[in-house]
């Protein structure tokens, strides 16, 4: 579990999960995680079964007005400030002592026309071919994200060139299952290292860790996924920063919130890293 500065909770599901509360709402009666086997029953009456699903009516109702406040905000930020804010997270990224060292990641592939962080000069880097001077050691393994059906799907493959990349239905670039050479792409969630790092996108943040998702539930999915993963292997956590125009980053409890979002560790902002959790605050110093 981690723990902010201030004290509060960030282990999913104890922190308090909505901008709204609402008195005949019980957390303790709210299954903690849909994807692996729950160590309890949980039985809940009908009437507890109704009020819990209007209540996560209500907090997706939320999410859904604060997704389009963001994304006319979005949509109203000047072009030039845009670029600079892309160019300064970037790089902010690139030079961090926690990227350098980082040796495996998952990283998006940004979209323009979502009014992503720009994401191109990352992947460049990581990408770029090694001269026959440079060390081999210092190669990063990159993971990017392909959606695999509309049921919260989404692997994370591994690719070593943007050629690997096409276009998907929503017009995001994303590798093809299989390599050039006819094999299978390696998969995060099956391959026998862990990942370090994972660069998140999202429509909105907050400094407690709160993350405003597109609405598909993809990352939260693949998070808690991995995250299991990490756990069942002894591994240690990767970091899981967001990547953050000036804009999108909210008032504290602005960002409505279900036990199924997963928090982040760290925004990277036009102005620096903010960090949040514990595992963040020891990469400051
Ligand atoms: N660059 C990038 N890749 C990603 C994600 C992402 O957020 N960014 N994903 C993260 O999940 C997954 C894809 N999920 C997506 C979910 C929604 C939309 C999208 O276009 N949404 C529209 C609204 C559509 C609607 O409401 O019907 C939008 O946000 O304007 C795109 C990708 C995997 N790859
Ligand atoms: N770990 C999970 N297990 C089961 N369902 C999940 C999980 N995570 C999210 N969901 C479901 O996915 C749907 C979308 O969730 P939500 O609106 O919170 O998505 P989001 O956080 O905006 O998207 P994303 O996670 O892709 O960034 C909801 O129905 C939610 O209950």
């Amino acid at each position: 579990m981690c723990k902010h500065d201030s004290g509060q909770s960030l282990d999913n599901s104890h922190a308090s999960y909505c901008a709204v509360p609402l008195p005949f709402f019980r957390p303790a009666a709210i299954p903690r995680c849909q994807t692996s086997p729950c160590s309890a029953i949980i039985t809940m009456s009908t009437s507890e079964e109704q009020n819990l699903s209007a209540h996560l009516d209500t907090i997706f109702k939320q999410k859904k007005v604060l997704r389009s406040v963001v994304k006319r905000d979005l949509k109203s930020m000047d072009p030039p400030l845009r670029s600079q804010q892309d160019e300064a997270i970037q790089r902010i990224v690139l030079e961090a002592p926690w990227f350098r060292a980082c040796k495996r990641l998952c990283a998006y592939i940004s979209c323009s026309a979502l009014r992503e962080v720009d994401t191109t000069q990352i992947l460049s880097h990581i990408l770029q071919k090694p001269s026959p001077e440079s060390d081999l050691e210092m190669r990063k393994k990159l993971y990017v994200p392909r959606v695999e059906d509309k049921n919260r799907n989404m692997r994370m493959l591994n690719i070593s060139s943007t050629e690997d990349l096409i276009a998907n239905s929503m017009n995001i670039l994303e590798p093809a299952p299989i390599d050039t050479g006819g094999n299978d792409r390696e998969d995060v969630l099956l391959a026998d290292e862990p990942v370090d790092l994972l660069l998140l996108p999202g429509l909105a943040f907050d400094k407690a860790g709160r993350r405003l998702g597109r609405g598909g539930g993809y990352y939260d999915t693949f998070l808690t996924r991995y995250q299991e993963r990490a756990k069942e292997r002894n591994w240690k956590q990767p970091l899981k920063i967001a990547l953050s125009y000036s804009v999108q980053i909210l008032d504290e409890g602005t960002i409505p919130r279900t036990p199924n979002d997963v928090l982040v560790d760290a925004l990277v902002s036009p102005s620096g890293l903010i960090p949040i959790s514990p595992a963040a605050l020891e990469i400051c110093h």
